[in-house]
């Protein structure tokens, strides 16, 4: 049986987080695309985007999501970027998963990642990249789910139902 879900959305949407708690509420293992690159290049994002450039990375996490998809059981927390290669956006539309993308407004991702260094793309124009890629999430994604103003229980709640939507 396919039990998987994947989430994907910008950067501060709450892909890790989520992933972890319903991972947690569920007993599934939990897959994130970033710790996966990080892991087989035994070197973090920032150092990655460094030495290879974006175009390394994207390689790497092209490869990794494949790599996570692989799983079943599988709860999926992708990279905020995964959408900007063709290859990730048709594969991510063909499947017959729950692919959730997960909304937050500006103000929020200020919010949430006010003081962070560890997202190299953070640290340039975001809203632009933000709006260049919202039309790829919507494509990508089969659920929506906005995160805005929302605590982490009532959002594994409600990532549950589609799950269990799926089971039934
Ligand atoms: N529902 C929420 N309410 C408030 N804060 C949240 C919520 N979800 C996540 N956060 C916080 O926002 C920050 C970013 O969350 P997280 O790392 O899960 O985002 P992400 O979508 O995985 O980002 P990236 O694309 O960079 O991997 C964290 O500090 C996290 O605690
Ligand atoms: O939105 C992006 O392009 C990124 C998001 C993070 O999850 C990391 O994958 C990396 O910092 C790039
Ligand atoms: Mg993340």
């Amino acid at each position: 049986m396919m039990t998987q879900l994947v989430l994907i959305g910008f950067m501060g949407a709450g892909k890790t987080t989520l992933s972890q708690a319903l991972g947690a509420a569920t007993g599934l293992p939990v897959y994130d695309t970033d710790d996966l690159v990080a892991a087989a290049a035994h070197q973090t994002i920032a150092e990655i985007f460094a030495a290879e450039g974006e175009a390394g990375f994207r390689q790497r996490e092209t490869a990794a999501l494949a790599e996570a998809l692989r799983h079943d059981p599988a709860i999926i927390a992708t990279g905020g970027g995964i959408v900007t290669q063709a290859e990730n956006r048709a594969r991510l539309a063909a499947l017959a998963i729950p692919v959730v993308q997960l909304t937050v407004t500006p103000a929020e991702i200020n919010r949430r990642l006010a003081g962070t260094t560890d997202r190299p793309l953070f640290q340039e124009n975001w809203p632009a990249l933000l709006a260049a890629r919202q039309p790829w999430y919507a494509t990508s994604a089969n659920h929506l789910l906005d995160t805005t103003g929302r605590s982490v229980p009532a959002l594994v709640a409600e990532l549950q139902a589609i799950l269990n939507e799926k089971a039934g």
